[in-house]
């Protein structure tokens, strides 16, 4: 099959009509202009309340944040979920406040992700990369993935981590269900049972620490899988620092909080940078690659050999792009990523193509993206 590449690439670098049209509608209707083409260093958050949608202004302690203006992106209460579908096509996340969440449970996270390395090595599962322990040591970053569908691979006893983990992921899990019904408002976009079971969904911790890279080096295979986890990035002394490389996820919605130090960064369609740290009482959401599937033009596919780009409208709700990196200065971050998934098998896209004389039906699954998705130089994915 064709690949992805050159439609994402679009998708993201290349401004187009409806690009600049949703950017003046955007401008309309207040959304900032924005400037910026690098990733900031650092951001302090000033917030101010604006009807039921706040605007974040992320302002830097640096000059070259100032310098560029203010990034913004909105915050939604819960009780106003109705209004997320039109907010995420305007902005590449938002933050949701008064969402009901229990604590995030980031001392379970930390706990696990500092025990000593023999017994995070019996945490791994060698067969699954969505299960238990991994780490990627380039890139000064470890996660532990939960996945309802196995068997929970906790720290030893340890019986409120696994109780904290599942209530978390479910709570969390209902959230970005009632956000993808949302989008049925007016006509079923979204799936039925994305919302009637959890699919493939998961749960990750995630720790970036210069102590991840400074550990002795691993044996790697060469595959892209790891060359790609293990990026390497170094500051201007010429030191690695923690980070995760720039990627969109694969899923429908992703649920994320942090712990200082700031260090994510999202970017919308025009290729703009939002700073995204963590805000007292907020969750971010953003779109995952599935969300171009059900929000495209009636009809059209995003796949590139069906419509490609010329599938994507100005309701539809684009992937968001995003990376981290944390300044070995500023010490070490955790972070929780809840992702939402259909199951694996979910039919994403369905077409009758021509095949010589033939005509024949065309099905796209779920876990098909996720393959294709390897070849996608500086989108990748670590199904995450
Ligand atoms: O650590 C974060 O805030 C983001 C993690 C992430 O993007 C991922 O695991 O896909
Ligand atoms: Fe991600």
């Amino acid at each position: 099959m064709p690949s992805m590449k050159s439609r994402i690439k679009k998708l993201f670098l290349n401004g187009n009509d409806k690009d600049q049209k949703l950017n003046a509608k955007s401008k309309e209707s207040g959304e900032q202009g924005l400037t910026a083409r690098t990733c900031p260093r650092g951001a302090d958050v000033n917030t101010s309340t604006v009807g039921t949608v706040t605007n974040i202004t992320a302002t830097s302690s640096t000059s070259t944040l100032s310098e560029t203006g203010a990034l913004e992106l909105p915050i939604v209460d819960y009780k106003d979920v109705s209004q997320i579908p039109d907010t995420l096509i305007k902005y590449p996340a938002i933050y949701l406040i008064n969402h009901g969440l229990p604590p995030a449970p980031f001392s379970h996270a930390r706990t696990l992700l500092t025990l000593p390395k023999k017994i995070k090595d019996t945490l791994r599962d060698p067969k699954s990369t969505v299960r238990g322990y991994n780490n990627a040591k380039a890139s000064g970053r470890e996660w532990w993935d939960y996945n309802p569908a196995e068997k929970l691979l906790g720290p030893p006893d340890n019986e409120e981590f696994g109780k904290d983990t599942t209530e978390f992921f479910n709570q969390s899990i209902g959230i970005l269900q009632k956000i993808c019904q949302q989008f049925n408002s007016q006509r079923q976009l979204i799936p039925q049972e994305v919302f009637e079971e959890e699919g493939f969904s998961t749960m990750r911790y995630l720790r970036y620490s210069p102590d991840v890279i400074d550990q002795q080096p691993q044996n790697l295979d060469q595959s892209t899988y790891n060359t790609v986890l293990n990026s390497h990035r170094a500051d201007d002394n010429g030191e690695a620092i923690p980070h995760i490389e720039a990627h969109t996820d694969l899923d429908i919605l992703t649920l994320i909080t942090a712990t200082e130090p700031s260090g994510l960064y999202v970017w919308n369609r025009r290729g703009e940078v939002f700073s995204a740290p963590p805000i007292d009482g907020t969750v971010l959401i953003m779109a995952g690659d599935l969300m171009p599937f059900f929000t495209s033009k009636p009809g059209k596919s995003p796949l590139e050999q069906h419509e490609g780009v010329e599938a994507i409208g100005e309701d539809t709700v684009l992937p968001t792009a995003h990376t981290v990196v944390v300044p070995r200065s500023a010490g070490e971050r955790y972070s929780i990523a809840v992702f939402l998934r259909p199951r694996r098998d979910m039919i994403v896209d369905k077409r009758v193509v021509k095949r010589g004389e033939k005509e024949v039906e065309e099905e796209t699954a779920f876990w098909w993206l996720a393959t294709e998705k390897l070849h996608v130089e500086g989108r990748k994915c670590f199904l995450a």
